[in-house]
């Protein structure tokens, strides 16, 4: 016999009260009833929940029953019949309403499979009080080349962890690439699932809209297939990209959707191309002023450009918070290829100071007042662009380090998807878009125009005035 007995565990206090649940005795019969019952309860309600393969198979089975073989194979050729004349006179209706759907149905099934294990491996299953908990995958919508799954996470999981496994989720599920963001509701993740890339082609120059919409110029195609439009009311936009990631086919997709502006003389675009007039040279005839060779004549275009900000700046003030470009008072847009040429390696220090002075100006007041910036840099690094934080559209084309991605597009923006460092050189004008506040990257195609396409372009709507300072046609610089 033990001499100390030591029990675990909580003692009850004595109750008052002792009550003793009753024994009733049920015959057989009941009890099979009441089991039949449930069984036949639980039998309905799958049946309801998978209804996409019982209503189906119910309907194959009656029209079997009732013609044979002949009833089912009627009904799949006259649905085959019913979808190939749909999908031939209205693709997109098709898609969306029965392909889309359909696909989303099977790709779940796909998914769910896999989920558990892929969950586990990502350190996204949690360990709770000796279970494992799962997040749980509540639908999948598809679209062209990307699946889009919603997700309730785990009590106490964030977007961002998903985010950190972007990579690893990718691999296990067999997609492209996988980006997280915030769903709906705070206890939602959306997972988009890359499949295929609708941005592997090159985007052929869109269409000149006569009248530009400036908060969505058309520029090139987004990962979804659709078209993407650049906002360039109330920001100042950078462009920053390894040489040859296509810096270029960003600027000029933008000059190209602002061109109607340009020749109705809405728009004015200055142009500062510090490289000798190697990029924006062929279509110089686009720009209302336009320096590639002195950089005095550069410093000073900035310089007019910021006196014209403040001029606005001083005039609206009070009376409205976001200028309307007029001809009278048209937008100015300052193009500037290789910023860097003016903020970092320029050795006239002097010269070098003015153009950060008057920069730092434009960037803060122009926004506003219809002066915008477009600069286009390959360095990021801080003491390369100290204006980098002023620009609130930021665009990562390709990057050669992977730490430059959250430089160039901000905290977290690589853990996103923003995965610039891994555009493959065959992608040129593939990049992300960061707006600010919006913490989902953009991946996105520029339209590519050839030199002849610039050319013409040029033709048909430039109105050059002053090139390096020398007057043409007569107009003041
Ligand atoms: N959007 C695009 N679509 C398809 N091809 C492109 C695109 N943009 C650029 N390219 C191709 O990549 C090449 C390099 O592009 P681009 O000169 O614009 O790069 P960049 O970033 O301006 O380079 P650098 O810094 O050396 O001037 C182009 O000659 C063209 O062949």
């Amino acid at each position: 016999m033990p001499l100390v007995n030591v029990i675990r565990g909580e003692r009850i206090a004595d109750a008052p009260l002792n009550v003793r649940t009753p024994i009733i005795r049920v015959p057989l019969w009941m009890a099979l009833a009441w089991w039949l019952l449930r069984g036949l309860g639980v039998l309905l309600v799958v049946a309801a929940r998978f209804w996409w393969i019982t209503g189906p198979a119910l309907v194959f089975g009656g029209l079997y029953l009732e013609y044979g073989w002949l009833g089912p194979v009627a009904l799949v050729l006259a649905v085959t019949a019913i979808c190939a004349s749909w999908f031939a006179g209205h693709r997109a209706s098709f898609l969306r309403f029965a392909w889309y759907p359909v696909l989303g149905r099977v790709r779940l099934w796909q998914y769910r499979r896999a989920w558990h294990p892929a969950m586990a491996t990502a350190r996204l299953a949690v360990s709770f009080d000796g279970h494992t908990v799962l997040p749980i995958l509540r639908k999948v919508r598809c679209s062209s080349g990307v699946d889009v799954v919603t997700v309730r996470m785990v009590t106490g999981q964030i977007p961002e962890d998903f985010a950190k496994v972007a990579e690893r989720l990718a691999h296990t599920f067999g997609v492209r690439a996988v980006k997280a963001a915030p769903g709906p509701r705070p206890d939602l993740v959306l997972l988009s699932l890359m499949r295929g890339d609708p941005l592997a082609k090159v985007v052929r120059p869109l269409p000149v809209p006569a009248m530009p919409d400036f908060t969505a110029l058309s520029v090139g195609r987004q990962e979804d297939g659709d078209a993407y439009e650049l906002r360039l009311f109330g920001t100042q936009i950078l462009i920053v990209g390894a040489t040859g990631a296509g810096k270029g086919s960003v600027i000029w997709s933008a000059v190209r959707s602002l061109a109607g502006g340009v020749g109705s003389g809405l728009v004015e675009l200055w142009g500062l191309d510090p490289k000798g007039g190697m990029e924006l040279g062929i279509g110089a005839p686009m720009f209302t002023k336009f320096a590639c060779k002195d950089f005095a004549v550069m410093a000073g275009l900035i310089e007019q450009a910021a006196a014209e900000a403040q001029r606005r700046a001083g005039n609206l003030r009070g009376r409205t918070r976001q200028h309307i470009p007029t001809p009278e008072e048209p937008l100015i847009v300052l193009i500037i290829d290789e910023l860097a040429n003016l903020t970092a390696y320029l050795t006239d220090r002097q010269l070098k100071d003015r153009i950060k002075a008057a920069l730092g100006i434009l960037l803060t007041q122009g926004r506003a007042v219809g002066v915008h910036v477009v600069a286009a840099i390959q360095d990021p690094r801080k003491e390369v662009l100290p204006f980098r934080d002023l620009f609130p559209t930021r665009i990562g084309l390709r990057l050669s380090e992977e730490a430059q991605v959250d430089m160039v597009l901000g905290e977290g923006m690589r853990d996103r998807g923003a995965l610039c460092d891994r555009i493959p050189q065959s992608l040129p004008g593939v990049g992300y878009v960061v707006l600010d506040g919006d913490p989902t990257p953009m991946r996105v195609r520029f339209s590519y125009l050839t030199d002849d396409e610039i050319r013409d372009m040029a033709q048909t709507y430039g109105r050059l005035r002053v090139i390096d300072g020398d007057v043409i046609d007569g107009e003041a610089a």
